[in-house]
């Protein structure tokens, strides 16, 4: 059986490829490859080059032109590479004909984070959710895979496959992810009624980005020891911890970060992760407000709490980092009552946007940390009179 897990190696060298369409801008694909080139940092590859390329719809055969690909060739002849990556997904047999061209492995965007996940799933329920999301991916993929481990000489005769052998594989792929998905409907039975024994407590889920200091702000919180750390999806189980500020208890949950494009699947499979998610009382977005992106990073959140439908929830919004937005924002030479009112301007024109319900920290310089315990408590409170109000009398 195939094989996909682990499909970059460590030192790797990477081209990075991206499209810009007709409805994005160049400076936006330029971050987007950013990203990408921080993804293939995380999963141990290195990227030494990007090329872009505008074109109002992808080629069918190989997403970019002819002329960028032989381009991208032309760089990556008689050097080291090992890896070109593009920043959207790519049909099976778009892969298999920019490999035949440029006789280098090729992947995708979602390939990445397939394969990021899989090397940081820990617990049974990730590694299921994972396994399933990578089966998904490869099926419609099956033919392409083949020439391309054929290419790659990995254990394959010189021949090739003939259709029959692609289509027991495709039998083989489909049997395992009807295996898998009865496997996770075992496990999120049992994480279910683990979820429901918790009693009556208000219950407060961490969402946001990836990387913008989730674990870091839980451990803060909880006093608990979550890893934490500058890479992308340190995250991927969700951690619960009961916290109590001035007697008033509620359990606190770190979840898995959000990302642009994220997989169709991987959304799909760890649904059962984000329950903690759906089922939150409340919801504290957290932002890194120093990422030259945070707006469209706090949109994509926004949306994929759409997809699960857990918009409509109380949030109170994080904006953390801040220490890191005043080194990025004021040069050395600015005035103090400039470096106030750029503050207070960033400060008032987000309170407006969302109705107060906001509060700019710093994680790891504990910056501000009082106002977020008094913000986050009296929601939890307002929360219990809602829930259960004839439980709140105890806590005052
Ligand atoms: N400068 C600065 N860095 C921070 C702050 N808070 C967190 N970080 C750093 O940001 C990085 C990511 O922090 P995490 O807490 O792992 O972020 P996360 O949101 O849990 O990330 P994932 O689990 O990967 O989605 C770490 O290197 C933290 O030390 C902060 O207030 N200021
Ligand atoms: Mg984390």
């Amino acid at each position: 059986m195939l094989d996909k897990k682990n499909i970059i190696q460590q030192e790797e060298k990477a081209v990075l490829v991206g499209l810009v369409h007709k409805d994005q801008t160049e400076p936006q694909v330029k971050e987007y490859l950013e990203e990408l080139a921080f993804l293939a940092e995380t999963a141990g590859a290195q990227a030494v080059k990007r090329f872009m390329q505008k074109l109002a719809h992808p080629d069918s055969r190989t997403f970019v032109g002819k002329g960028k690909l032989e381009q991208i060739q032309e760089y990556i002849q008689g050097k080291d590479i090992n890896l070109v990556i593009f920043d959207d997904e790519l049909s099976g047999s778009q892969i298999q004909n920019i490999e035949k061209i440029l006789g280098v492995k090729t992947i995708d965007r979602s390939d990445l984070i397939l394969d990021i996940f899989a090397r940081r799933a820990k617990t049974a329920q990730a590694k299921t959710q994972v396994e399933l999301a990578q089966y998904q991916y490869l099926l419609p993929r099956l033919k392409g895979m083949w020439k391309h481990l054929e290419r790659l000489g990995g254990g394959i005769g010189t021949r090739g496959p003939g259709e029959t052998e692609i289509e027991t594989d495709r039998r083989i792929v489909k049997d395992k992810i009807a295996l898998l998905r009865r496997k996770l409907a075992e496990i999120d039975k049992i994480a279910g009624v683990q979820r429901k024994d918790r009693g009556e407590f208000i219950r407060v889920a961490l969402v946001g980005y990836t990387n913008v200091g989730k674990s870091t702000i839980m451990n803060l919180i909880s006093k608990r020891e979550v890893f934490a750390e500058n890479k992308l999806f340190a995250t991927l189980d969700t951690t619960t911890s009961k916290v109590v500020f001035e007697n008033t208890p509620f359990l606190l949950s770190d979840t898995v970060g959000f990302i642009r494009k994220l997989p169709h699947h991987l959304v799909e499979s760890f649904k059962s992760t984000l329950d903690e998610v759906r089922e939150a009382d409340i919801l504290l977005h957290v932002v890194d407000v120093s990422h030259p992106q945070y707006e469209d990073q706090l949109g994509v959140v926004n949306s994929t709490l759409q997809e699960l439908k857990a918009h409509d929830k109380p949030v109170i919004t994080i904006f953390n980092k801040m220490d890191q937005y005043e080194k990025n924002t004021f040069d050395p030479w600015l005035e103090e009552e400039v470096k106030v009112e750029i503050l207070n301007e960033l400060k008032e024109r987000w309170e407006n946007e969302l109705q107060g319900n906001c509060v700019f920290i710093s994680a790891t310089e504990r910056r501000n940390l009082d106002t977020l315990r008094t913000t986050i408590l009296e929601k939890v409170r307002d929360m219990y009179k809602i829930r259960y109000p004839y439980k709140t009398a105890f806590f005052y």
